[in-house]
């Protein structure tokens, strides 16, 4: 057995999150070993968030080009999946190659190791024949995998994920998407927009059904509009696969397509992480965390697999706590004062993975000397990339009502402000506030619209800093923005 290696800190899994904490914390001087079995940067720059981001910006200059007909002449559009592929491979993935992001890292003086880790009693992480002893303290950040549902015959057939759906060169003819969350929406879009027949199979009774009912339904008529099927509260009895195409077997009929994209939530594999040796509990759904990210003495864990929601800024609001927590126990460790003077931010996008961990570290929170921020979700913004997009931060209408509050809804419709008549085709949208009438503040708001996702920052902070419903009424709103219809969305609230 070989004997373990000591360092400072160990960060398992180097996605989003885990790349962020590694990365300042060997800037700030700490011998850090960041481990990962796959590529440096995760599920977002790859897989995710980034190359999902280009198809979608593509897609939605196809449809901006089919309103020219409706507003300035005649435009004939014909779609061609090439250049999207090739943005993907050449500009956002390096054709799914990290060296850039491994360079990133191991300049700032980190360490790398390829392999998949695994706690090994406490302050130990073994990878491969190799055995680490970590100072301070170890990081998980290792995600989540898609949760591919029990669904008999499902796990003999070729069916894609995320990963085969963003590498994809050759569009199919038709798509089934099982599940019509939000990456099967998004993908489902796209891809219509594209030409594909595609059809969504939702187990639930609506499409996107964590968020407002309104904004179900309006996603579900954008993309109707666009030719997808929807089909809702269908359970999958059995799938198969004939060689050429896919049959999902339902007890409403059976629907069929060349390719099947399961797409029906993520899940933590806390099981492969060796957490018994350290006497946290295994078989939970995801690694339960304190405000500062603590799992256990000494463990710290980031991102998805804490289960605060599967967003690229939350594994990066919770990095910079994580940052500035292990330092602060590092200092302690020896005899130094309490949490002062942290890690300075680095942005400099310099290669693939680099456009998440650059772009988020300028807007990370960082602890400001002589204290470790404590994570806050209340004002927790999520934006789904449909076209209208969907905004929402807090809680929505049914979430404020089980909480017991006191709620007050305010709600206007996009298409009958002063911008959404001006923009006419693709003005769908509205906005949604809910408040809580005993305090004066909002505590949730959906933002739907042509840029619903930047009209929703003002309702971020207006949730986040709790700003009285007096003042937000008594702002300037510019006119004739979309943002403006927050003001008749107050004016509504009872
Ligand atoms: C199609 C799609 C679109 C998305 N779009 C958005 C979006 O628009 N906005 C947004 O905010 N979020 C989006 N997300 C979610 C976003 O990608 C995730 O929230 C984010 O990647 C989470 O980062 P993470 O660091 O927690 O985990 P991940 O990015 O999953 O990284 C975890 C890493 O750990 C590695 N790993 C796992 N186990 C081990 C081990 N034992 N040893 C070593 N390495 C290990 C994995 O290989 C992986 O690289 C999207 C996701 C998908 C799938
Ligand atoms: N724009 C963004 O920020 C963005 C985009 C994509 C993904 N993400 C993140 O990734 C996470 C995962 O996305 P997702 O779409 O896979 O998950 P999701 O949880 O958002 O949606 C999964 C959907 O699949 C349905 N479903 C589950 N089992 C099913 C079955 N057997 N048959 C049919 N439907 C079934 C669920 O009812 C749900 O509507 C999201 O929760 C989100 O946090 C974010």
């Amino acid at each position: 057995m070989t004997d373990p290696e000591l360092v400072d800190v160990v960060v398992v899994g180097l996605g989003v999150g885990g790349e962020e904490v590694a990365g300042r914390l060997a800037e700030a001087g700490l011998t850090v070993v960041g481990i990962e079995r796959d590529l440096v940067g995760g599920e977002c720059p790859y897989w995710g968030c980034i190359p999902s981001k280009m198809m979608i910006r593509a897609a939605n200059a196809l449809a901006e080009a089919r309103r020219v007909n409706e507003l300035a002449g005649a435009a004939q559009v014909q779609p061609d999946w090439a250049p999207v592929a090739k943005r993907i491979r050449e500009e956002a993935t390096d054709t799914w190659d990290d060296k850039a992001a491994v360079d990133r890292f191991t300049g700032k003086g980190g360490r790398f190791v390829r392999g998949s880790g695994r706690l090994d009693g406490p302050g130990r992480v073994r990878v491969g024949d190799q055995v680490f002893q970590a100072r301070y303290g170890i990081v998980l950040g290792t995600g989540t995998r898609p949760s591919i549902p029990p669904i008999d015959g499902l796990a003999d057939t070729p069916y894609w994920t995320n990963h085969q759906a963003i590498e994809v060169e050759e569009l199919p003819e038709s798509l089934l998407v099982l599940g019509g969350g939000a990456i099967g929406l998004e993908l489902a879009q796209v891809f219509a927009r594209f030409g594909v027949r595609v059809t969504v199979v939702e187990a639930a009774e609506r499409v996107l059904a964590i968020e407002e009912p309104e904004s179900s339904e309006l996603a579900a008529t954008a993309l109707r509009a666009d030719g997808v099927i929807i089909s809702t509260g269908v359970k999958a009895e059995r799938v198969s696969h004939d060689g050429q195409r896919f049959t999902v077997h339902a007890a409403g009929g059976d629907v069929t397509g060349d390719r099947l994209l399961v797409v029906t939530g993520r899940r933590a594999h806390l099981d492969e992480l060796g957490l018994e040796t350290v006497h946290v509990d295994a078989a939970q759904r995801y690694l339960p965390v304190d405000e500062r990210m603590h799992v256990t003495d000494g463990v710290w864990a980031v991102g998805d697999l804490t289960g605060e929601g599967a967003f690229t800024h939350i594994a990066m609001y919770q990095a910079a706590i994580v940052v500035a927590d292990v330092l602060d126990h590092s200092r302690r460790a020896r005899g130094g004062p309490d949490a002062s003077g942290t890690a300075s931010v680095v942005g400099g996008a310099t290669g693939v993975a680099s456009a998440v961990g650059g772009a988020m570290s300028a807007g990370g929170s960082t602890a400001a000397p002589g204290s470790v921020p404590r994570a806050d979700y209340r004002a927790l913004p999520r934006v789904t990339f449909t076209d209208p997009e969907i905004g929402a931060v807090g809680l929505t209408e049914q979430q404020a009502r089980e909480r017991g509050i006191n709620v007050q809804v305010g709600w206007t419709d996009l298409t009958s402000s002063s911008r959404g008549w001006i923009h006419k085709t693709g003005n769908a949208g509205f906005i949604k506030l809910i408040a809580d009438a005993d305090q004066g503040v909002l505590v949730g708001a959906t933002s739907a619209g042509p840029a619903g996702g930047e009209v929703l920052s003002a309702l971020v902070v207006a949730v986040h800093a709790a700003v009285p419903i007096s003042q937000l009424r008594h702002m300037i709103y510019a006119y004739p923005t979309f943002h403006r219809a927050i003001e008749d969305a107050l004016r509504a609230l009872k």
